[in-house]
C-alpha cells in the first residue's frame, strides 16, 4: 500500500493580499508552505506539489516532485492526480497548502478511516447560530447537520482520480466531487487550529497558536547537604555569611547553590554537577560554585531556553538566612544573568530534629523551571 499526499499551492491567494500569494508569505519565522510540509513528513509515502508555474524557483528547494497548478483548485488537483497515475498509490490525502497548521492526529485519523471508507475528510460541527442577511440581519437558518469542511480531504486513488476526471469542474473541495460520483465520504474530527488562510487577518491568529505549540517548558529539582567543620564563615547562595562554622566541601561547598545548579541541570535532563564537575578531579578543589552555576546557564542558553523562575530553600537552624535573602538572590541573579524577581531563597528550620536540628550541617533544596517560545 503507498500513500501519497497532494499539497495544492497555486493559488494566487487575492483575499489575502500582501506581496506574495499568501503560501510564500512568512509565518513565525518561515513560508507558510515550509509549516504545511513539514506537517506531512513521515505521515505518507510521498508528498506532490502542485505549483503556480512563476513559483517554480521557490518551490524547488524542498526537492519535492512539482506539479503545474490549473486556473482552479480542482483543476490543480486534477493535475497531481493525472500525475501520480500509475505510481501505485492507494490512498490519497488532498490539502490546502494554506492550512499550515494540520496535525498528526487529523492527518491520521484520515489516513486510518480510509481502511473502511473510500472517502475521508475532516470536519468540525456548526456551533454558532446561522443568520441571513447582509447589513442587517433577514432570517435564521438551522445549524444542525452543518460542517465546517477542512483538509486533508482522503480517498481511495482510483475512485477520486476517475470522479475528478468526470467531475465538469470548479467544485469547492475534493469531497464534492467525490459525492458528485457517487462515493460516501466519512467525516472524522476536525481540529480548530486547522485553520485556512483566506485572509490577512489570519496570519495572525496561526503565528499565535503556532508559539503556543513550539512552547516547551521543563522542571527540574536539586538536593544537597553539606557538613559542618570548623571555620568562622558559610558560603551560601553566593554570599559569604558569617559563622562559627564552615562547610566541607571538594568546592566553596556553597549548599544552596549546588542544589539550584542540580536543578537547572535536571531540567535539562544533563545530569548533575558530580558529571560535569567530578570531585575526583584535584583542579575543582577549593573552586567557586557559580562556575559550576555559570556552566549550568550556559547550557539553557546553549539548548535555547530560558529560566522563568527558581526557588532554593535552605534547611538549618543557624546562621540566620532572613538578613542575607535580598543579597542571596540578587547574587544568584547576577550570575544566572537573571531578572532578581525570578529568583527565590527562603529558609526553614527542622525544629531541632535530624542533622540540621543538631546543627550537623546545612541541606537545600532547589526547583527551576526553564521555558523555550
Ligand atoms: N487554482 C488554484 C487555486 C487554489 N489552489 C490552492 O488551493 C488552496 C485553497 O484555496 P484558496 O484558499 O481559495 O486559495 P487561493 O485561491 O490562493 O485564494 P484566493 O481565492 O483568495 O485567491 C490553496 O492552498 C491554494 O494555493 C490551487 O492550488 N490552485
Ligand atoms: C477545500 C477547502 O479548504 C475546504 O474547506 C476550501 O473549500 C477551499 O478554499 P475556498 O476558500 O473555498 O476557495
Amino acid at each position: 500500500m503507498t500513500t501519497a499526499a497532494i499539497i495544492v499551492a497555486a493559488g494566487r491567494g487575492t483575499r489575502a493580499g500582501g506581496d506574495l500569494p499568501k503560501q510564500w508569505q512568512d509565518l513565525a519565522g518561515e513560508p507558510v508552505l515550509t509549516h504545511t510540509i513539514r506537517a506531512f513528513a513521515g505521515q505518507v509515502d510521498r508528498v506532490v506539489l502542485v505549483i503556480h508555474p512563476e513559483d517554480h524557483a521557490r518551490a524547488a528547494p524542498y526537492g519535492l516532485p512539482m506539479v503545474e497548478g490549473a486556473a482552479t483548485r480542482a483543476g490543480s488537483v486534477r493535475n497531481a492526480l493525472d500525475w501520480l497515475e500509475g505510481q501505485g498509490v492507494t490512498k490519497v490525502l488532498i490539502h490546502d497548502g494554506a492550512r499550515p497548521l494540520v496535525s498528526a492526529s487529523v492527518i491520521g485519523a484520515v489516513l486510518q478511516a480510509l481502511d473502511r471508507a473510500t472517502g475521508a475528510a475532516p470536519a468540525l460541527p456548526v456551533t454558532d447560530a446561522l443568520w441571513r442577511g447582509g447589513a442587517t440581519v433577514d432570517g435564521t437558518a438551522p445549524r444542525e447537520g452543518l460542517w465546517r469542511a477542512q483538509t486533508p480531504q482522503g480517498f481511495r486513488f482510483d475512485a477520486i482520480l476517475a470522479a475528478h476526471r468526470a467531475h465538469p469542474g470548479n467544485a469547492a473541495d475534493d469531497v464534492e466531487v467525490a459525492r458528485w460520483a457517487g462515493h460516501s465520504v466519512a467525516i472524522v474530527p476536525g481540529d480548530e487550529d486547522n485553520l485556512k488562510l483566506t485572509y490577512a487577518q489570519d496570519f495572525t491568529r496561526a503565528a499565535r497558536l503556532l508559539r503556543g505549540r513550539d512552547m516547551d517548558i521543563r522542571l527540574g529539582n536539586g538536593y544537597d547537604v553539606h557538613a559542618f567543620t570548623a571555620g568562622d564563615h558559610v558560603w551560601l547562595c553566593g554570599v559569604k555569611v558569617p559563622h562559627g562554622k564552615a562547610l566541607l566541601g571538594h568546592s566553596d561547598a556553597d549548599v544552596g547553590m549546588h542544589a539550584l545548579t542540580d536543578a537547572i541541570y535536571g531540567a535539562l535532563a544533563e545530569g548533575d554537577i558530580g558529571v560535569h564537575f567530578p570531585p575526583s578531579d584535584p583542579q575543582w578543589k577549593g573552586a567557586e560554585s557559580r562556575i559550576f552555576l555559570r556552566h549550568a546557564m550556559s547550557r539553557v542558553r546553549a539548548r535555547g531556553y530560558s529560566i522563568a523562575n527558581c526557588d532554593v530553600t535552605l534547611v538549618c537552624e543557624r546562621p540566620k538566612i532572613g538578613p542575607h535573602q535580598a543579597e542571596m538572590r540578587a547574587a544568584l541573579a547576577a550570575i544566572m544573568g537573571v531578572d532578581m524577581d525570578r529568583i527565590s531563597v527562603k529558609a526553614t528550620t527542622s525544629e531541632r530534629l535530624g542533622f540540621t536540628g543538631r546543627e550537623e550541617g546545612i541541606a537545600a533544596l532547589a526547583t527551576c523551571a526553564l521555558v523555550r517560545a
